[in-house]
């Protein structure tokens, strides 16, 4: 057969979030899942920026991979006037498709930067797609190599259940995932009891993507409410707290998913490990601390209602941002395929980033 040009087709995992084509990218709608899988067809940037502005496509690396193929599409459908202002304006539409993940723009500077070197729009075709596929692949090798990095570090005699937040898995990266990815490499081994998935509100990646994600290959997962971590914790069983993120900063500190914080706090309570796991195209040695990161703050409608029914007072006043920052003090290890930062500090940072 063939080697396919979407690199997640050639991963023995059977979840995907996107298909490239060439002329064309399919991604799942994950706002459908786990009532429908339906793909959407996208010919250009504008539309591979509303799926990420829209939340189609979720997760810092599927989100940075994801707006690389934007920019390939945009080379691919140039207009015939002024190719180069076309993919200028492409690149910046889909910077501008949401905040926090640095993943987004360090696969745009990629992009750019490849851009730069084309002479004529033929080039600008090939040489775009083509980046585009290796910014996926080189993330899907990098899921696979902070899983092998965590479990050195865990170094398990024995299973050992852990607890998770959000989606960080093939529908969240190139195709295995970040945390995820970990958890299951666990189950690959034998070596995870459980794991438990914080449902995550307000959008619900945990119950809706990661319960979904683990149940459909048979790894064993528990979904609770995200109120529940802390009794879940308090009972014992679970050895490690294991997350994705958004942005690492140069001192250490993880943006993630809103609720990571109360995690790391609860975990160092109750003596459970805290790891974050991510690839190192999520660190940004140019921001000195998490309280330089732009945070998302989403509309209020997300938490007054669920799927278009209330559930708050119409009109009530809602503070939703989507991200918070884990001070890295709370952190006890940062995996990325580069290595692993033990009790992440900035001297351990720039040891492994520069
Ligand atoms: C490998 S994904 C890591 C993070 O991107 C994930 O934990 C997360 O916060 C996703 O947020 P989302 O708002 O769904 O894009």
């Amino acid at each position: 057969m063939p080697k396919s040009s979407n690199p997640s087709a050639n991963h023995a995992m059977g979840t995907v979030a996107m298909r490239w084509h060439e002329s064309s990218l399919e991604l799942l709608d994950q706002r459908l899942l786990p009532a429908e899988e339906h793909w959407i067809t996208l010919e250009g940037a504008s539309g591979v920026a509303q799926c990420i502005r829209d939340m189609v496509v979720r997760g810092a690396p599927a989100i940075g991979i994801s707006a690389a193929y934007g920019v390939a599409l945009a080379a691919r459908h140039a207009g015939g006037g002024d190719w180069q202002a076309e993919i200028k304006q492409a690149i910046r539409e889909l910077a501008a498709s949401r905040p926090t993940a640095v993943n987004l723009f360090w696969a745009l500077q990629i992009m750019e930067k490849e851009f730069h070197g084309c002479h004529s729009l033929d080039e600008a075709v090939k040489r775009l797609s083509a980046m585009a596929v290796r910014i996926h692949e080189d993330d899907l090798a990098a899921n696979l190599a902070m899983a092998d990095r965590a479990l050195e570090f865990m170094a398990p005699d024995k299973p050992f259940s852990v607890l998770t937040h959000c989606n960080t898995g093939a529908l969240a990266t190139g195709g295995y995932g970040t945390a995820l990815g970990v958890i299951r490499r666990l189950h690959e081994e034998n070596l995870l009891k459980r794991v438990y998935a914080d449902e995550t509100r307000p959008w619900l990646q945990g119950s809706r993507l990661t319960a979904w994600e683990l149940a459909r290959e048979g790894v064993p997962v528990t979904l609770n409410a995200d109120g529940a971590a802390a009794a879940i914790l308090a009972r014992g069983e679970v050895k490690w707290v294991v997350v994705g993120a958004d942005r690492i900063t140069a001192n250490g500190d993880v943006a993630n998913k809103i609720g990571t914080y109360s995690l790391a706090v609860l975990a160092r309570h109750h003596k459970v490990g805290f790891m974050v796991v991510a690839p190192s195209s999520t660190v940004d040695m140019a921001l000195a601390s998490g309280q330089d990161i732009p945070i998302e703050e989403r509309d209020g409608s997300e938490v007054r209602q669920i799927k278009g029914v209330p559930v708050a007072p119409e009109g009530v006043r809602v503070f939703n941002p989507v991200f918070d920052v884990t001070p890295a003090s709370l952190i006890d290890a940062i995996v990325t395929e580069k290595g692993v930062v033990h009790n992440p500090n900035i001297t351990g940072m720039r040891a492994l980033f520069g």
